[in-house]
């Protein structure tokens, strides 16, 4: 079996493995219905055979009502075939889609920066909804065609072998083609398929920067790009559908052909003498009967190819890895130390960040971590919540080396406030909780209080159930701050990372926040990253950045005191000097 039929075999058995109940009731109605479907020659041959002969009419109207009853339980077979096979798709696709949607979850941030969100979409979503068919169809229809081929080619045979042996050559011949054919168009429905990622990326991007591209002026630039990308996804799909017509346009030209001839021999056996005209019409009804799983066999190899260029993605999506390993280790109980031992990191070869940055914060201490734009602030945080692995060096979290411990545990001992806050279209409970239902509502409302938005809280139409708009564009940049603050307040974790948390909020909300950023930082290890000297002067120590080096570190009285420290000059001239 060749890797490409192994890979397609895999991939079935794996997501319809769950559903085999389901899969199997669905192909015994397809037995059903093929069974009903080789009954109808028979009884019109009956029918034709007693008129021919002048035979009784209580057996053409017998005759009759049971062709009618069996056209009826066709329907109704095919309906309940219908829903069972789009049951089937969906179970197996959303089982396919949620594991996509949590690999690409877990994936490093170099890849999401590499891939828009909206080429992500079109490949969980698009991609894997183009495999609907192939998972509650294919293996069935191709199974349940064929078996009924070898059961009409079994009634020919019946009837005379030369007309059997005739519709089985042109079958085989079908279906050799079709099995040749099957690859031709895999490769033009990939690019189709990423040609439509494209157009999704570039929508989803120019959607999310609106008011930049409004304020700019960029509309009609913007509009010309996405005529340029849908007219290449036309060109894509076009170029697709022309190349896979060409498998399913020549397997019925053969039959056709075949047809003819079994339809010849049929006349010749009548001329002879040997068949009646009701089996001359068998012959035909038979043969044309097989024409149906044929043109299904081909629409299902059709569905194919054009599925193979989903599942190539799909596939090679799925053998993106995380560079991260995850650790096994527990964090131990109680505050946690933070220590940064010779580490050097680099986003990219050749590009230092950071260079040789040591530091030992004690357990339950603050560290204010001050330096320019681009120094390397954040990408401490970053290593310290296991986004990156430095390329050099060790970080030790309450003793224990960072890489030795599960990456779950140590992320939710983190507790993060950032400048780019993320608002979920959800409502404002879960947006607080982050989907944590463990958290009692009178804990998020006197959070709320202690950040001093109760009076937000209270303009609420639907108090917590309030559903926020998407992207939080009903929210001030501050109060999103804000609502930020409580995430980390209800999360209750033992580090706590301000990178420039109260950069968008005023000088008196921040003077109201500080109070309560102490009570949160108390017997908590925690890493201040300040522009404003202000904010980092509760903290215990100072660490220092300068282009990626560790300029200065110490607690943060001594330095103070020292007149030749670095943060002793700041606080002489003011931190602008190391922001500028
Ligand atoms: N994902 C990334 N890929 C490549 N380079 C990056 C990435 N993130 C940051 N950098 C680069 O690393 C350097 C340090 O960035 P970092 O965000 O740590 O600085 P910072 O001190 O926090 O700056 P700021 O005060 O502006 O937030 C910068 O030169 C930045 O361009």
């Amino acid at each position: 079996m060749d890797l490409q039929l192994r890979q397609y075999r895999d991939l079935l058995l794996k997501y319809l493995k769950p559903q085999w109940s389901l899969a199997l009731f669905l192909l015994l109605l397809l037995l059903i219905n093929m069974g009903l479907a080789l009954l109808n020659p028979q009884m019109i041959r009956i029918f034709i055979d007693t008129i021919s002969s002048g035979g009784a009419i209580s057996t053409l109207i017998s005759t009759a009502l049971l062709f009618l009853v069996v056209a009826v339980l066709k329907q109704c077979v095919a309906v309940c075939e219908g829903y069972m096979a789009e049951n089937l798709s969906q179970l197996a696709t959303n089982h396919m889609r949620s594991e996509l949607m949590l690999h690409c979850l877990q994936l490093d941030p170099a890849f999401h920066t590499s891939h828009t969100p909206g080429e992500l979409i079109e490949r969980i979503d698009g991609d894997v909804s183009t495999l609907g068919n192939f998972f509650s169809r294919f293996l069935v229809a191709l199974f349940g065609n064929l078996l009924l081929i070898l059961g009409v080619l079994i009634l020919l045979y019946r009837i005379d072998w030369r007309v059997g042996l005739i519709v089985t050559t042109f079958c085989f011949i079908c279906l050799i083609v079709l099995y040749r054919l099957r690859n031709l168009s895999a490769n033009a429905w990939e690019r189709e398929r990423q040609a439509s990622a494209d157009l999704f990326g570039f929508i989803e991007e120019r959607l999310a920067g609106t008011e930049d591209i409004r304020s700019s002026g960029g509309t009609l630039y913007m509009l010309r790009g996405l005529a340029e990308k849908t007219r290449q996804r036309v060109r894509m799909t076009q170029r697709a559908a022309i190349r896979s017509s060409v498998s399913w346009i020549i397997p019925p030209i053969f039959f056709a052909a075949g047809s003819a001839v079994a339809l010849a021999m049929g006349v010749y056996l009548f001329r002879e003498g040997s068949a009646t005209l009701g089996t001359v019409y068998l012959i035909f009804g038979y043969t044309n009967l097989i024409n149906d799983p044929l043109q299904e066999i081909v629409r299902q190899m059709r569905d194919l190819q054009q599925a193979s260029g989903s599942i190539k993605r799909v596939l090679d999506l799925f053998k993106v890895h995380s560079t991260i390993q995850d650790g096994k280790q527990n964090l131990p109980d109680g505050p946690l130390s933070i220590v940064f031992d010779d580490v050097s990191f680099a986003y990219a070869q050749d590009v230092p960040v950071l260079k040789h940055i040591s530091f030992s914060q004690p357990a339950g201490t603050v560290m204010g971590l001050l330096g320019r734009t681009g120094s390397g602030k954040s990408t401490i945080t970053k290593l310290l919540t296991r986004l990156y692995d430095p390329q050099q060096g060790a970080i030790r979290v309450g003793s224990n080396d960072l890489c030795t411990l599960q990456l779950a545990s140590l992320r939710s001992s983190i507790g993060m406030v950032t400048q780019d806050v993320q608002i979920l279209h959800a409502t404002v409970r879960d947006n607080l909780t982050l989907f944590d239902t463990n958290i009692p509502d009178g804990k998020i409302v006197q959070a709320l209080e202690e950040l001093g938005l109760a009076q937000w809280y209270e303009s609420l139409p639907e108090g917590l159930d309030t559903v926020l708009a998407p992207g939080g564009s009903g929210l001030s940049a501050g109060e999103a701050q804000l609502i930020s603050f409580a995430r980390v307040f209800l999360k209750d974790p033992r580090i706590v990372i301000l990178d420039e948390a109260s950069s968008r909020l005023d000088p008196a909300t921040e003077r109201r926040l500080e109070h309560a950023v102490d009570r949160l930082m108390e017997s908590r290890t925690g890493i201040i990253i300040a522009h404003r000297l202000a904010t980092v002067l509760h903290a215990d120590t100072i660490l220092i950045l300068e282009d990626g080096s560790r300029c200065e570190y110490g607690k943060r009285e001594e330095l103070a005191r020292n007149p030749d420290s670095r943060f002793a000059h700041l606080l002489r001239t003011g931190l602008e000097e190391v922001m500028i």
